[in-house]
C-alpha cells in the first residue's frame, strides 16, 4: 500500500465541549489510484486532507505513505487548494518554483523542473505571465504544476475544481485524466460533487457526517471517460446509489443534530 491511514479520529475542543469531526477513519490507497472522498458539507473532508499533509494532527489513529509515519507537511506530499494559492507578485515560473526555492535546490535545477512541469500542464507559454492575467482553469493549472514540482508522491486536492464554471471544469476533468494516465500519479482528492467523483475516481470512500466516518468504498469501473460516459446508465448507477447514500445520511445527520 501507498497511503494507508489507520484508526483516525479527530476531536476538536470548542466552546460546546468536544465535537468529534472523525471517527475511526481507514483507507489504503495503493500507488496510482485516484481516490476521490466525498460527503455532504461537514463530514470532515477537509479535516481528514489536513491530517494527510500532516498541517495538523489526528487525536489518535495514524496516516502513512509507504512505511512512513506522517507528523508534518512534506515534499512527498502536493497540496492543492479550492482557492488559487497563486502569489500575485509573482509570474507563473516564479510561482511554480517557489517550493523548491523553500527546499533550498539551486537556482538551474529548480528552472528546469519548474519549466517541465510547466509544459506537463500546457502553460510553458504563460511562464512569464502574472496570475492576473490567467483565467482560472490555467490558475489551477499552475498550482497542480507548482505540487507536482516537488515530484511529491501523493497529490493531495481540496474542492480545486469547486470555484470554476461548469465548461472550465470539465476542461480540468479531463487534463486531470490525462494527467493521471500520463503519470501514474496517486491522487487523493475531496469533493461534494458526485458526478465529478464518478468521473475521476477509480474508487470512492463516501463519508457520513456529526461525526464523519466512511460510510461506503466503492469501486468505479467506467468502460471509458469521455463525456458521453455521463450519458450510459452505468455512469447513471453509480451516481444515483453515491447521491441515495448521502443523501440518507445527510438526513441522519440532521436529525441527530
Ligand atoms: N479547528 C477547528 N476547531 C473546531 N472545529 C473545527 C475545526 N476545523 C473543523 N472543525 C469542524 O469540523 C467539522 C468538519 O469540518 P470540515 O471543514 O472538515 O468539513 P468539510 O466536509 O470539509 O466541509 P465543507 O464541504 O463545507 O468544506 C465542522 O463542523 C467544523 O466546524
Amino acid at each position: 500500500m501507498y497511503l494507508q491511514i489507520n484508526s483516525l479520529h479527530k476531536h476538536f475542543q470548542t466552546k460546546q465541549g468536544n465535537l468529534v469531526v472523525l471517527k475511526n477513519i481507514n483507507m489504503t490507497i495503493e500507488q496510482g489510484e485516484f481516490i476521490c472522498a466525498v460527503g455532504a458539507s461537514g463530514s470532515g473532508k477537509s479535516t481528514l486532507l489536513r491530517q494527510i499533509a500532516g498541517l495538523d494532527l489526528p487525536t489518535s489513529g495514524e496516516v502513512k505513505i509507504g512505511e512512513k509515519l506522517v507528523t508534518g507537511p512534506g515534499p512527498d506530499r502536493g497540496m492543492v487548494f479550492q482557492h488559487y494559492t497563486l502569489y500575485p507578485w509573482m509570474n507563473v515560473q516564479e510561482n511554480t518554483e517557489f517550493g523548491l526555492k523553500l527546499q533550498g535546490l539551486p537556482k538551474k535545477e529548480r528552472r528546469e523542473q519548474a519549466s517541465y512541469y510547466l509544459s506537463v500542464v500546457g502553460l510553458s507559454k504563460f511562464a512569464k505571465s502574472l496570475p492576473k492575467e490567467l483565467s482560472g482553469g490555467m490558475k489551477q493549472r499552475v498550482a497542480i504544476a507548482r505540487a507536482l514540482a516537488s515530484e511529491p508522491k501523493v497529490l493531495l486536492m481540496d474542492e480545486p475544481f469547486g470555484a470554476l464554471d461548469i465548461h472550465t471544469k470539465e476542461a480540468m476533468h479531463e487534463f486531470m485524466l490525462d494527467l493521471w494516465y500520463r503519470t501514474n500519479l496517486t491522487i487523493f482528492m475531496i469533493t461534494h460533487d458526485v458526478e465529478e467523483a464518478v468521473f475521476l475516481s477509480n474508487r470512492i470512500y463516501a463519508l457520513g457526517a456529526r461525526p464523519g466516518t466512511v460510510r461506503k468504498e466503492m469501486l468505479i469501473d467506467l468502460p471509458e471517460r469521455t463525456h458521453h460516459i455521463k450519458r450510459q446508465s452505468v455512469f447513471h448507477d453509480y451516481r444515483d446509489e453515491l447521491m441515495d447514500l448521502l443523501r440518507k445520511h445527510g438526513k441522519e445527520a440532521l436529525s441527530a443534530a
